[in-house]
């Protein structure tokens, strides 16, 4: 047997939701660069789901039934208020609320692929009312009930402030949804793979999903890239902060990535981004700091930024809490996830790779008072 450590350039499936071929991605097709600035996330999630883009009936009716499932169960909500609000992490929360949601759908177990396409349906329309209702309830606020006529991305910053939102901050946040949507066989989308290939149950899949991406290696990075510009704080401290941190073998926080060797197409958008929101709000000194670090690691270590490298400054220009960008990232990356976990049923077969054994051998059994 051999082994490739972290599964490193296996093969694990096909798949015809998105792919990575020489560095440019595309989801079904359609060049991230296209989507990124032409679709709206709901267009998106049709193509990740239906394949193909929608027509105008198509994607009015797709969102009408969307927004339709926007309300969460009231008691996922009454729960959301027991939680040890001052110490969980809304990561936390979000996991331990989307595995609740299924206690109180009465098809969570129902393996149709009708009964799939509707929970799919519901926990794209509903993530976004947890995730808000959850940073309101632990500032002592209601939850907001969405507004059906908002857009997907609208709808999520009225749900968080109770304003509607202008319109560059819709236009920044649709991109970055559309951005984070999907991306191929990435860590949370095979754990929902892997979860669903046993043919367990849709919310058990996402749930598994959020916990893989909750993980600073993976969607948990962009948090900590905002802690880290917070703790350099200024420009002129960015060199030696790095330098040190290098030279420590500590990692870069939103640099590198396990396919991407020659730089992650979506980070240029939201370099573009960050540069455009923190001139808006006065604060360009996280974008000059974020391009400086990226001179410095890059030029120092031949690493290129990822996707959650620059979405921290666009992220926090929005004005929205740094800990709520995973939870964002979730917000939008569960499209992907479901479009697999469809995929998935489409055509499974149990996934379940083998172990190298490499622990001891010919053990000769022990009685416990004798060990
Ligand atoms: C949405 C996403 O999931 S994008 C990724 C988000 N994660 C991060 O930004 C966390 C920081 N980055 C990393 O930890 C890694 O680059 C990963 C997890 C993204 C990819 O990991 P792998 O493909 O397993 O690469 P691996 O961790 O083996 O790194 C290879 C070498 O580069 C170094 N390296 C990789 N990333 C970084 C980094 N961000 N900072 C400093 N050094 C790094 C490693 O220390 C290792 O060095 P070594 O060979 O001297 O031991
Ligand atoms: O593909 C990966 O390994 C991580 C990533 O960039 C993503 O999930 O968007």
């Amino acid at each position: 047997m051999s082994t490739t450590k972290g599964l490193e350039g296996i093969v694990a499936t096909t798949s015809s939701v998105s792919s990575i071929i020489d560095g440019v991605l595309t989801y079904n097709g359609y060049n991230i660069d296209d989507l990124a600035d032409y679709a709206t996330f709901e267009e998106v999630v049709y193509l990740l789901w239906y394949h193909k883009l929608p027509t105008k009936e198509e994607l009015e009716s797709f969102t009408k039934e969307l927004n339709g499932y926007s309300a969460v169960p009231s008691e996922v909500l009454e729960q959301l208020k027991t939680y040890p609000i001052d110490k969980v992490h809304p990561m936390a929360a979000l996991r331990t609320a989307v595995s609740n949601l299924a206690l109180f759908d009465e098809d969570a177990d129902e393996m149709s692929e009708e009964a799939n396409r509707k929970k799919a349906m519901k926990l794209q329309a509903q993530m976004p009312t947890i995730v808000t209702a959850f940073a309101r309830i632990r500032e002592g606020k209601e939850p907001i009930a969405p507004k059906p006529e908002l857009s997907y991305a609208a709808n999520f910053l009225y749900m968080l402030d109770g304003e509607e939102p202008d319109e560059t901050s819709i236009e920044a946040f649709n991109k970055a949804l559309v951005l984070h949507a999907d991306h191929e066989l990435n860590a949370s989308t095979f754990t929902a793979r892997v979860c669903v290939a046993t043919l367990s149950d849709v919310y058990s899949g996402v749930t598994a999903a959020i916990g893989a991406l909750k993980g600073p290696l993976h969607g948990g990075a962009n948090e900590r890239v905002m802690a880290m510009l917070s703790e350099i704080g200024d420009e002129d401290k960015v060199e030696e902060y790095i330098h040190k941190a290098l030279e420590n073998k500590e990692k870069i926080m939103g640099f590198g990535h396990r396919v991407y060797k020659d730089g992650d197409p979506r980070a240029k958008h939201l370099k573009e981004m960050s540069r455009q929101l923190t001139k808006i709000t006065g604060e360009s000194k996280w974008y000059e700091m974020s391009v400086k670090i990226d001179e410095i690691v890059t030029s120092e270590k031949g690493l290129l930024p990822n996707v959650d490298f620059y979405s921290a400054s666009v992220y926090h220009s929005l004005g929205i809490e740094h800990d709520l960008f995973t939870p964002i990232f979730a917000v939008s990356r569960v499209s992907g996830w479901l479009a697999h976990i469809l995929e998935q049923y489409d055509n499974n077969r149990l996934i379940r790779p083998r172990a190298e054994y490499v622990g001891p051998d010919k053990q000769a059994w022990v009685p416990i008072d004798k060990r």
